[in-house]
């Protein structure tokens, strides 16, 4: 087996750590060369110590010198860099041949770039990247001839069930868990809170797409992420709501034979075959018992109570500018909204008008892209202000 050496970005997250489960399993077959972080230095360092990485960064300059710190003071000599500049060189770095990429929001796009021009593969985390570029993405992957393989659970699903298909016309089925508050009313969905919305019923993920869960925008985000992974017309998509989390996605077939991927909701799965593809490596992870299930239930998406999916739709359609422009005003709004600023259902009425207010360009390179984003986030900060003013 060949050793596969890896560059983690957002290495102390949810699929940070899941990455390194993964790469504690198959040591023989894994190699980790470069991690990269926010500010959880501490995480980090201890990271630093089991892997011994060639190179770690931190977003956060402050991280970044505590963690110098510390690796000083027990004679570590790592390097530490800093910033975007220190994502980029972790992303780009000359040892690694696939770049996991782990970081939550659209500051993964700099780096996946990066990561592409230099021809590494990607393992992609990182939805909100190509929902905000994905046209300029796979371009590159093309050009560069470099493998872009799924980590997201219901995509890894996809890539499973179409192996060796004929998948003309065929259509993806990205199911949904509905989130916390599926049968919730409008009003209901109005009251509720942060910690309310944190508490997903079958995933423990990080805190931003925990929320994107919650209002659906996740699935939106998911459904721009299959068009451009599967390079398919949005009318071949469907979102259905699976409470259970068992079936990751399907995919209908002309004939109508209609093939699904099935596992227990474990991030560990996905992760390791977007690793080990085109092999299947053995797993150790709890195993799905068919005969517990009590059943297996689909239904509808409600869009008048989940508005932000049908914005996501929406800005998918467009394309162009839009889906960068959609997702920044997301960030911040679910940022505000983690932080008790405004209310559940303020972030998709952020969304919208945001979207509303934006001057669409057909076909962005990425220096329109990171305008549109940077845009977005201003005018959805000026939006939070306002909400939060009408309401005291
Ligand atoms: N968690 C899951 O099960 C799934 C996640 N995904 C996607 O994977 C990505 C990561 O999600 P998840 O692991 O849950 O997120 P987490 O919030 O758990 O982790 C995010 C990681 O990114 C780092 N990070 C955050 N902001 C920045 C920044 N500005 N610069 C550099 N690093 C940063 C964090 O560092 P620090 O710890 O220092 O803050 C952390 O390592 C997202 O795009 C998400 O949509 C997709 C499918 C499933
Ligand atoms: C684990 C994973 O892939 C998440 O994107 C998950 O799908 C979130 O659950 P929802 O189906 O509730 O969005
Ligand atoms: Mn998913």
């Amino acid at each position: 087996m060949l050793t596969k050496a890896i560059a983690i970005l957002g290495s102390t997250g949810s699929i940070g750590k899941q990455t390194l489960e993964v790469v504690d399993q198959h040591p023989q077959a894994l190699q980790v060369v470069a991690l990269a972080a926010h500010s959880n230095w501490q995480e980090l360092l201890e990271q630093t110590k089991k892997y011994k990485p060639s190179l770690v960064a931190m977003m956060d300059s402050t991280g970044a010198q505590e963690l110098a710190q510390a690796l000083y003071e027990q004679a570590i000599d790592v390097p530490v860099m800093v910033g975007e500049e220190g994502l980029i060189a972790v992303a780009t770095h000359e040892q690694a041949d696939t770049v996991v990429t782990a970081v939550s929001g659209a500051i993964g796009l700099r780096p996946t770039v990066s990561a592409i021009e230099q021809g590494k593969n990607i393992a992609l985390a990182n939805k909100e990247t190509l929902v905000a570029a994905g046209a300029l993405i796979m371009d590159m992957v093309k050009e560069k001839g470099v493998s872009l393989l799924p980590v997201d659970s219901e995509h890894s699903a996809i890539f499973q069930c179409i192996q060796q298909q004929d998948c003309e016309q065929a259509r993806l089925i990205l199911t949904a868990s509905g989130g916390p508050f599926r049968d919730y009313s409008l009003e209901q969905l109005k009251k509720v809170t942060a910690e309310d919305a944190l508490r997903h019923p079958n995933w423990r993920m990080g805190p931003k797409i925990t929320i994107d869960s919650a209002t659906l925008m996740n699935k939106g985000l998911e459904v721009i992420e299959a068009r451009w992974l599967f390079d398919v017309d949005f009318d071949r998509i469907d979102v259905l709501i699976h409470p259970q989390s068992i079936i990751h996605s399907m995919v209908e077939f002309t004939d109508r034979s209609v093939i699904a991927q099935l596992g227990l909701p474990d991030m560990r799965l996905p992760i390791q075959y977007a690793l080990s593809y085109p092999q299947r490596w053995e797993s150790c992870w709890p195993k799905l018992d068919l005969t517990t299930l009590t059943g297996l239930t689909f239904q509808q998406p409600d869009y008048k109570r989940f508005p932000a999916l049908e914005l996501a739709l929406e800005a998918g359609r467009a394309d162009g500018s839009m889906p960068a422009v959609m997702n920044g005003a997301n960030e911040v709004a679910v940022h505000a909204f983690l932080q008790r600023k405004i209310g559940f259902m303020d972030i998709p009425k952020i969304v919208k008008e945001t979207m509303n207010r934006h001057e669409w360009v057909a076909k962005p390179q990425l220096a329109h892209i990171q305008e549109a984003d940077q845009w977005a986030r201003e005018f959805a900060i000026s939006m939070v202000k306002l909400t939060r003013e009408d309401s005291e």
